[in-house]
């Protein structure tokens, strides 16, 4: 048994997350985690919600409510939502937890220690009304470049242009609207990444087996321009983790907090800990996943998320875990996803556009979605949702395929042999035949799972799937029964152990329809099927079953475009 954790990117805050971010992240994260515990290994699986920066004080402000119980309020929802899609979370913590606070704090503390941290500097726009510095963001003013009167301190939405707050005409603070504002000169810290340059690269040169995407993502950040460069990991803003050295007061950052990316992958050890804390288990509980000198040693750490987190997993983290000089456990296979574009476009939450995960639910149960997502991944490039992919793959892979497969053979016994496993009859060379092939296809299927190749792994399935279908079809057990009964009932027996293989098998990707399967089949043992013979003669002659529920309904064209026409626009 190996002992395997997890972590899924952590959702930010500010909204519901669409179909682009679940399958960027937490989706195959729940689908590797399902695999591994189906296999009998031990597994800790994490996720979070990110909720410090200006996007949850902005969304606040926006929601009229305090940011503290924005984020309360918000991070149950998703909480919900992420149960509804079966994401089996071991844990879902909040970046804001007491126990974030100090890790992140004494990180900060030993990177200070290390001599990896500078103070720097630097001059940025302060509000005297609102007695704060004002984040890039909070500032508006007319653009420089073409008079849009509502340019961004960061940016020109009409124009596109990269401002800075200064070159902003009549500028104001989006909080109060005030004019009011001076330069005025404040200190932040800084990482000293180029200092670790050397040896991240090293480490990453080390990685031989990770996605081409992961690597080339970290390579550029190492090497292009000037390379790797020191990192603020301070801000200007209330809300957020107040900046101490471990738990002393750091001089002069009175009143600043951490930046939200330095703290949000320290949520991953934080929230284990979060873990720990709501079994009432000893510290040593969640030390065991993360600290190699207190058993995390044997732990092999998997992390999962969309291409543009690349960098600050790859270098930034890192950077803050080897710097620290403790023994804390290092990714040891990052898996990055590129982006599933939404029907020609893309997905965005700031610009509501595409589906999101409370919407998919209110249509369709989870499993649809799980297994279209899953299918459709974007591994090696961006890939698209479009509703009449999605109606064919539903209608063909679950409707077509399995659902067919499932009510065919339970309904056909039912009819004939009545609802337990029939007992006469032989296999023959047919049967044997689909043994041996499910044999070889399910090693296929968990070399794909093992590799975290997610569309190669549906692939697989599918075949297998696929192979059932094609035995029922040349065996016609319908035809057979009227001339040789018996060798109809060692077909069917046999068809009905399928059924519970299917089970077992699929329930990574689609966990209801498993549960129901199994349920129907009047089995509760997982067991992965290693010994394909075995498990194909499981189920004992005589053994009650019941006809499922139609598993999967197909989607009609009435449907596909009611959908199409209901989500083009924009959610508000
Ligand atoms: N279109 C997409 N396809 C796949 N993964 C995505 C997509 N958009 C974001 N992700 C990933 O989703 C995860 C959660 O993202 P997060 O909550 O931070 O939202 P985000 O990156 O701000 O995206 P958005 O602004 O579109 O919601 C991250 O790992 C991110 O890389
Ligand atoms: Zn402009």
């Amino acid at each position: 048994m190996a002992r395997i954790l997890i972590t899924s990117a952590i959702p930010y805050i500010n909204g519901i997350k669409h179909l682009g971010n679940l399958v960027g992240s937490q989706l195959p994260a729940d689908l590797f985690a399902r695999y591994n515990r189906a296999r009998g290994h031990e597994v800790m699986f994490i996720c979070a919600t990110d909720e410090h920066g200006t996007p949850a004080e902005l969304a606040a402000a926006k929601a009229g409510k305090p940011v503290a119980e924005y984020c309360a309020e918000m991070h149950e929802v998703q909480a919900e939502i992420a149960k509804g899609f079966r994401l089996s979370f071991d844990h879902f913590g909040r970046s804001s937890s007491q126990r974030n606070h100090a890790l992140t704090q004494h990180f900060a503390g030993r990177l200070a220690d290390a001599g990896l941290i500078r103070e720097v500097e630097e001059q940025q726009v302060y509000s005297v009304d609102d007695g704060r510095f004002l984040p890039d963001r909070y500032i508006e003013g007319t653009c420089p470049n073409c008079g849009y009167d509502s340019a961004r301190g960061d940016q020109c939405d009409n124009c596109t242009k990269q401002l800075d707050p200064t070159d902003l005409i009549n500028p104001h603070s989006t909080i109060s609207g005030s004019t009011n504002l001076e330069v005025r000169t404040t200190k932040h810290l800084y990482l000293r990444q180029r200092s670790l340059r050397d040896k991240l690269e090293a480490w990453i040169d080390s990685k031989k087996d990770w996605p081409i995407l992961t690597t080339s993502i970290a390579k550029k950040w190492l090497n292009d321009g000037d390379g790797l460069q020191d990192r603020g990991i301070t801000r200007d803003l209330h809300w957020g983790i107040p900046v101490k050295k471990g738990d002393q007061i750091w001089p002069g950052m009175e009143g600043k907090v951490f930046y939200v990316w330095f703290d949000a992958p320290i949520e991953y050890i934080a929230c284990t800990a979060e873990w720990a804390d709501a079994q009432g288990l000893p510290d040593a509980a969640w030390q065991r996943w993360w600290r190699t000198d207190m058993g995390a040693s044997d732990v092999t750490y998997y992390q999962f998320m969309g291409k543009d987190n690349v960098p600050f997993h790859t270098l930034s983290f890192p950077a803050t875990i080897l710097g620290s000089g403790e023994p804390w456990k290092l990714v040891d296979y990052l898996k990055s996803f590129n982006y599933l574009n939404y029907d020609g476009g893309q997905f965005s939450t700031s610009r509501g556009r595409g589906v999101f995960m409370d919407q998919a639910l209110s249509i369709l149960p989870s499993d649809y979605w799980r297994w279209w997502l899953l299918s459709h991944a974007p591994e090696s490039a961006d890939s698209e949702f479009t509703w009449e992919n999605f109606q064919v793959s539903v209608n063909k892979d679950l409707a077509d395929v399995l659902g067919n497969l499932v009510s065919r053979v339970t309904k056909f016994c039912v009819s004939k042999f009545g609802n337990t496993v029939p007992s006469a009859g032989e296999m023959g060379e047919q049967e044997a035949r689909l043994i041996e092939e499910l044999g070889q296809r399910i090693k296929d299927y968990a070399a794909c799972m093992e590799a975290m190749e997610v569309r190669k792994a549906s692939a697989e399935l599918r075949a297998i799937w696929v192979i059932g279908n094609e035995y029922l079809q040349a065996a016609a057990p319908w035809s057979v029964v009227k001339t040789d009964p018996e060798r109809a009932q060692a077909m069917i027996r046999l068809s009905l152990n399928l059924i519970r293989v299917y089970a077992i098998l699929s329930a990574p990707f689609i966990p209801d329809a498993a549960a129901t399967m199994m349920a129907a089949i009047g089995s509760d043992d997982w067991t992965w099927p290693d010994d394909i013979a075995g498990a194909m003669t499981a189920l004992p002659a005589g053994h009650a079953f019941s006809v499922p529920e139609n598993l999967f309904r197909k989607i009609t064209d009435e449907e596909r475009a009611d959908w199409q026409q209901k989500f083009a626009g924009i959610r508000s």
